[in-house]
């Protein structure tokens, strides 16, 4: 797996470690080992979980450098982004959310055995958590992959979002309409869209895209909604 590792990640443009090499061949075991127990991913050869989970995971690091940040992935599931992107900056402080029992406990057993320090799982709703004081407003970035469309992500970022700070979501080439249709949120919850980064992933694994928000004013105290509102009745 290391040298599949290393080809492509420099395919994807980013140099990669020997000690982060080994942080991912480690995940990899334990995702694939524990696959069937926590219903982590539907994705297991080699070279498909490499790309499409961990490469893919990075992307954002061809744009901008997280050390030292506080983040937050919402929809975390197996780890993604969040995971990959604590092997490839040691640096980051990180918040794993996810509403699903199982897979905090897989997560809790991947900080345990990565042995991450600064790496927080937590399981609950974004919009249960976007209520409380301590997580309100304190983020310098977000980060969601395959959780829900844009404007229904923007009610769950925003309210954990400090002023300046910036929201990253994962998306697949085609994101037009979803912008489009986010614009009513993004102006409701204070957020203005920055920037949209088109990627392809190496290996003819398809294209994607980072949506890139920034926060420019308070967010209303009435947001998020309650759980399951913003997707039935989206902003
Ligand atoms: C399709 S999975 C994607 C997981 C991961 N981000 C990835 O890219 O592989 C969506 C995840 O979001 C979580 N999720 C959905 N709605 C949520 C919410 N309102 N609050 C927290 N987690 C949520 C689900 O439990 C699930 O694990």
């Amino acid at each position: 797996m290391e040298a599949r590792l290393k080809t492509f990640f420099a395919e994807f443009g980013l140099s990669i470690e020997r000690e982060k090499i080994q942080l991912f061949e480690r995940y990899y075991r334990l995702l694939i080992s524990e696959n069937e127990k926590y219903n982590l991913t539907a994705v297991t050869g080699e070279d498909e979980v490499i790309v499409k989970h961990f490469l893919d995971s990075t992307a954002v690091l061809l744009y901008r450098d997280l050390t030292d940040l506080n983040a937050v992935d919402i929809g975390t599931g197996a780890g993604f982004p969040g995971i990959p992107l604590k092997i490839m900056v040691p640096g980051l402080k990180l918040l794993l959310l996810d509403s699903l029992k199982k897979r905090c406990q897989f997560l809790e057993r991947v900080v345990r055995e990565l042995n991450f320090k600064n790496v927080t799982v937590v399981n609950e709703r974004a919009e249960n958590i976007g209520r409380q004081k301590p997580y309100r407003e304190i983020f310098d970035v977000t980060f969601s992959r395959a959780v829900a469309e844009v404007r229904v992500l923007l009610e769950f970022h925003a309210p954990l979002l400090r002023l300046g700070g910036e929201t990253i979501l994962f998306k697949g080439p085609g994101v037009d309409d979803e912008l489009k249709k986010a614009e009513k949120a993004a102006k409701q919850l204070g957020m203005e869209l920055k920037d949209v980064y088109y990627y392809r992933l190496p290996g003819n694994f398809g294209e994607r895209s980072l949506v890139v928000y920034k926060k420019l004013q308070t967010t209303p105290e009435n947001y998020p909604r309650r759980p399951g509102i913003p997707e039935k009745r989206p902003l």
